[in-house]
């Protein structure tokens, strides 16, 4: 058990369905998200910018605006077997199959794909998982963990990922 932990929240906007969901969570909705990331050390920087430091809260915050702000803030987060929302953003003149395919397989390959080639222009970010709270924080988990690593030179290492959907709803990655 590590003695040192840190905890860094950014808030984005966005939306999302659950398709599968039983009730009301099949509907198109947004929330305002919270999202905290919590490292850990074992011990603080000895020397350098983050003296006496785990990782810098400034550095944490640049990577959680780039991978998870950058990415879905104000956005809709879809599931890739969604088909029936993606087909309703397929953009003009493109085959819809064959835009879905495109983004498959930039999922396979990244994880995720972010595109504003949609049908209102709007910005997409497509997941392969159902975009529960659960399943947000084991994705943006893994999105941070290695920017966490690196930009605390070793120093620290993200131990648990928490998504707020709500005020009173929470769910948390910590493997
Ligand atoms: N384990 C999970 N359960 C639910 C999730 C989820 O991600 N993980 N998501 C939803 C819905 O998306 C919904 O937006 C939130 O659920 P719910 O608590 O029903 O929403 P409320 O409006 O009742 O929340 P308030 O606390 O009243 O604001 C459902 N379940």
């Amino acid at each position: 058990m590590s003695v040192f932990h840190i905890r860094r929240r950014i808030e984005i906007d966005a939306g999302h369905r659950i398709a599968t969901h039983g009730s009301k969570c099949r509907n198109l909705h947004g929330h305002r998200y919270g999202i905290e990331a919590e490292c850990a050390a074992d011990a603080l920087h000895a020397g350098g910018e983050q003296t006496d430091m785990a990782i810098d809260f400034a550095f944490l915050k640049e990577e959680m605006m780039a991978r998870i702000d950058a990415t879905c803030d104000h956005g809709l987060i879809v599931a890739l077997s969604d088909v029936a929302l993606l087909d309703l953003f397929a953009p003009d003149g493109r085959d819809p199959a064959e835009w879905r395919a495109d983004l498959a397989e930039r999922v396979a390959r990244d994880g995720a794909a972010l595109t504003s080639e949609t049908k209102l222009g709007s910005k997409m970010y497509v997941v392969p998982f159902h975009p529960t709270a659960e399943a947000l924080a084991r994705h943006w988990y893994a999105v941070l963990a290695a920017p966490v690593a690196e930009r605390s030179g070793g120093a620290a290492r993200l131990v648990a990922l928490r998504v707020w959907e709500t005020p009173n709803c929470m769910a948390e990655y910590a493997p």
